[in-house]
């Protein structure tokens, strides 16, 4: 009622069930689960002060609406008009904390999701609490008008009667509501019966499968696997058992038949206190995790106002490292105990282990023998590839390594491919966890390094022509060496360094910029990183080229093999690259078609 000087508010029931209905709830179907939380709800209430009251809750759906019997706490009169009918409160939150812990329900808009689907809501109720009270009936229709008036009922509890929206019928066919109910409802601690479409079935009973007895840990197992198929909708490759007591979580992590990446947050099938929060519930594994879908039940979570996912707090961050450290723990023992199952295991999901083992050093330790790395000596564990080498390179990316690899490893250089994700991570944390290890990034240095010099006699007899081709490139900021490696096909390398790659890209970003960015990008530019071509002196290609007298054509014949090295790095060349390239390839051909036309040719 208005207070003097002040007004109460007036809520448009209509508004708020719009409000609900498309923008808290993301479907009208939650309307069975909040019913079947308000019964089960009322049962745990009535079951506090009578521990052996009745429990079983009764759906039946004749197909023109639902009704939904228990023998809860019920309300007296008063509860109604207090509880029923007041939007936003709730019996259960005014509870001690410890109380409160038990519901579902706390928000006091439950039972308004109904009015999604229901033209009218009839509650019919006797209160347990107080058998003076005679009972009620509540009938509240979806324009925000209701009446109370007695009724008849010899039992406490409550049943509750929904008849259809014009348009929402669809959602009271007996399968429909069976299936709802199944869904929500399958783990929920008391007896849920549905009567419909001449059938009566059980919907829950039993709690999960993990809450069963078996006689072996392997039959224990093969229930967990046979549970989660159809639950989850797939094979799962293994099942990890979750029960982290402390988070009050108990349930399954089930491992993904394929490959998955980061990018595939992980969506799971959470519980709380046995009813469906959702089948996409996030946030609940550490990033990492990604390998995994859960399936758990919990009663320390908190759910948010939809009730369709977890609402992110200091718990379940706690519950998040504690599943973190559950799948860890699982991963070691494997390790140790079953390393054909850890193989498995690896062969699909290897990409979440090393996405977990950058943070944890004691991880890396135990998976290094059983993860694979691309290196030089085919796809090895890196505790194998260490062994008998003093030095470890990296190559930073995929077509560095497939450009150097096989003329590395000829010259007895040890590289890893760093290419691909996490792998340049784990391989610069070696020295951590293999001490005495040391890694290095296979820079031009490295790979120079590494080629044999060649004889001075011969390398001056090749001068004049290293002359004209480092005059050639050095516009391009590109030093030329010779050197002496296998395979004689390859007629030259490009090498660069981090910092060349930095300065391309620097470049790169300068001549697409405008004026005032390029100026602050060009105010950036040191002494430019040069890159470095080798120059194969066992290849009969270089040799050949070196014996070319005119200036013109030797300058094209260098230009050309640096293209044609650059094009070996699988990188995007440049502009000024892809320039450089078509003028030597103008020219080399324009020197053909002379040599071989009717002046030049020698026919
Ligand atoms: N079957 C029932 N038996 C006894 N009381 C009920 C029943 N259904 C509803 N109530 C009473 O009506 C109140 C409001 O119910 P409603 O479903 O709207 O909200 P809630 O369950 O308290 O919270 P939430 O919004 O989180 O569902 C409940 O707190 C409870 O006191």
């Amino acid at each position: 009622m208005d207070q003097p000087g002040g007004h109460t508010f007036q809520v448009d029931l209509r508004g708020l069930v719009d409000l609900l209905s498309h923008h808290l709830y993301s479907s009208p179907r939650v309307y069975v689960r909040e019913l079947l939380q308000n019964a089960v709800d009322a049962v745990t209430a009535r079951r506090r002060a009578e521990p052996d009251a009745p429990t079983g809750i009764t759906l039946t759906a004749d197909g023109t609406g639902l009704r939904v019997d228990d023998p809860g706490i019920g309300l007296t009169e008063a509860d109604v008009h207090r509880f029923l009918a007041t939007i936003g409160r709730s019996a259960k939150r005014d509870e001690i904390e410890g109380a409160r812990r038990e519901f579902l329900g706390q928000f006091g808009i439950g039972l308004l999701a109904c009015f999604t689907v229901a033209e009218e809501i009839r509650v019919v109720t006797r209160s347990a609490a107080d058998p003076a009270a005679s009972a009620v009936e509540w009938r509240a229709a979806s324009d925000g008008t209701y009446e109370v008036r007695p009724a008849h009922r010899d039992e406490p509890g409550t049943t509750v009667f929904l008849t259809p929206r014009r348009g929402a019928e669809d959602w009271f066919a007996p399968a429909r509501v069976a299936e709802l109910a199944r869904d929500y409802g399958s783990l929920l601690p008391f007896p849920v019966t549905l009567v419909g479409g001449g059938r009566t079935v059980a919907v829950s009973g039993g709690g999960g499968v993990w809450d069963r007895a078996f006689a072996s840990p392997a039959e224990r197992r093969a229930a967990l696997l046979e549970y989660g198929t159809p639950t989850l909708g797939f094979a799962p490759l293994d099942v990890i058992e979750l029960d982290v007591a402390l988070a009050g979580v108990r349930g399954a992590a089930y491992v993904l038949p394929g490959p998955a990446g980061p990018a595939d947050t992980g969506r799971h099938r959470v519980y709380l206190k046995g009813m469906l929060l959702g089948d996409a519930v996030t946030g609940l594994l550490p990033d990492w995790a990604f390998f995994v879908r859960c399936v758990i039940d919990t009663d320390t979570l908190r759910p948010t106002a939809s009730r369709e996912g977890l609402y992110e707090d200091e718990t379940l961050a706690a519950v998040r490292d504690a599943l973190g450290a559950r799948l860890r723990d699982w991963l070691t023992g494997l390790a140790a105990q079953e390393p054909d199952r850890l193989a498995r295991f690896l062969a699909v999901h290897s990409l979440g282990v090393k996405a977990l083992a950058r943070h944890d050093a004691d991880l890396l330790t135990i998976m290094l023998p059983f993860l694979r790395f691309e290196t030089t000596d085919g796809p090895v564990a890196l505790t194998e590839f260490v062994r008998g080498r003093d030095v470890v390179h990296v190559a930073p990316t995929v077509e560095e390594f497939r450009q150097v690899a096989a003329i590395a490893s000829a010259q007895g250089l040890g590289v890893v491919n760093g290419g691909y994700t996490y792998d340049d991570e784990l391989v610069a944390l070696l020295p951590r966890v293999l001490p005495g290890t040391v890694v290095r990034e296979l820079g031009a240095e490295a790979v120079t390094a590494a080629l044999d010099p060649v004889d001075a006699a011969d390398e001056l007899a090749l001068a004049p022509f290293l002359t004209a081709a480092r005059a050639a490139l050095d516009p391009l900021d590109c030093d030329v060496v010779l050197r002496s490696f296998a395979p004689a096909a390859v007629s030259a390398l490009h090498l660069d360094s981090r910092e060349a790659r930095q300065e391309r890209a620097r470049a790169d970003v300068e001549a697409e910029s405008d004026d005032l960015w390029a100026e602050i990008l060009g105010s950036l530019k040191a002494t430019a990183p040069r890159t470095r071509l080798v120059l194969n002196h066992r290849s009969p290609a270089v040799r050949r080229l070196a014996a070319i007298a005119e200036p013109g054509l030797l300058t094209a014949a260098v230009e050309a093999l640096y293209g044609q090295a650059l094009l070996m790095t699988g990188r995007p060349l440049r502009p000024a690259d892809t320039a450089l390239v078509n003028r030597a390839f103008d020219a080399l051909l324009g020197w053909a078609a002379r040599t071989a036309g009717p002046e030049g040719g020698r026919a």
